[in-house]
């Protein structure tokens, strides 16, 4: 279990994390979602001790974390910098990685270099935006570390790379479970990896749900633009989306069985909530007092 209490970090008279208390069991793949600025970064970086929390505590397994070299040794946190020197070749920053790393696999980590078409030869400098995603991807897929940490690493890959990180995530965390938590803005792509989502909101906990669950909070309706407004009354709407006489509504409602029916006889759909239509709507600021019903 992973434990943070009265999580607060600030940067001078800048309150970036604001007292979140959060308890993560471990084994599980959580979404990290946020507007920019809410704290993201800055929490994951009191996670991975990058950073001394102005108050609170983050506690591994009852263990203080704080530049605790046992828990330490089981993180990996990749954010965008990589933390490694430009001039490095890429097979140096593997070689150290697999150094630090006490669960690396070397084999994976060359078939992930393989996959993302990355050369072992190259520089850090002489790496492109994408590429220097690509192996920030090996290095937190291939440490196997307890508590993976991803913070928007995936951002510069094409939709082709993007697609593999994610299903090489996905097969390796089924195969070697662990704690991986992903902040991303990219929510409905990745979504389906989430087991339970967190929202942080100007530095304060919002929400930190099952994803299954958040999906349930409502419904998204589909059909002809008529029949679809009829359907939805006067409910709240989530989000919605038109394309020629075709509507989309997501809703904050829970219909019953009869309505149901009664909307498919009309030729209406009915799926779940879309994560980030949900993430829009508690995150804009006139609904920020809505979110913990
Ligand atoms: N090094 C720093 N010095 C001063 N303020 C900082 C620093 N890093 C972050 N902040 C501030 O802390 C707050 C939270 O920033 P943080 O980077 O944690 O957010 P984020 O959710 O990761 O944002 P984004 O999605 O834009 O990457 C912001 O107001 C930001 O301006």
């Amino acid at each position: 279990m992973i434990e943070l209490r009265d999580l607060t970090v600030r940067y001078g008279s800048t309150v970036a994390v604001d007292g979140v208390s959060l308890d993560l069991p471990t084994g599980k793949i959580y979404g990290l979602l946020g507007r920019n600025g809410s704290g993201k970064t800055s929490l994951l970086s009191a996670l991975a001790s990058y950073r001394r929390p102005a108050r609170g505590s983050v506690r591994f397994d009852g263990a203080d974390a704080f530049e605790n070299p046992a828990v330490m040794r089981q993180t990996c946190f990749v954010r965008d910098t990589l933390d490694v020197n430009d001039s490095e070749r890429v097979r140096g920053v593997l070689a150290v990685a697999g150094w630090l790393r006490p669960a690396w696999d070397h084999d994976y980590a060359a078939r992930l270099v393989d996959l993302f078409e990355l050369d072992p030869r190259k520089r850090i400098s002489a790496l492109s935006r994408g590429q220097r995603s690509a192996l920030g991807a090996v290095l937190g897929l291939a440490s196997r570390a307890p508590l993976t940490i991803l913070d928007e690493t995936y951002l510069g890959m094409d939709a082709v790379a993007r697609s593999n990180f994610y299903r090489e995530l996905l097969a390796d965390y089924l195969v070697h479970p662990r704690t991986i938590i992903l902040s991303t803005h990219l929510i409905e792509e990745v979504a389906d990896l989430f087991e339970r989502v967190i929202i942080l909101d100007h530095g304060r906990l919002l929400l930190h749900e099952e994803t299954d669950e958040l999906r349930g909070r409502g419904i998204t309706v589909t059909g002809p633009a008529a029949a679809v407004e009829a359907f939805a009354g006067g409910h709240p709407v989530l989000g919605e989306q038109s394309l020629g006489g075709v509507r989309a509504m997501t809703l904050d409602w829970r219909p019953e069985p009869a309505d149901i029916a009664r909307g498919e006889a009309a030729g209406l759909t009915f799926g779940p909530v879309g994560i980030q239509d949900l993430f829009i709507h508690l995150t804009s600021p006139s609904k920020r007092l809505e979110a913990i019903r």
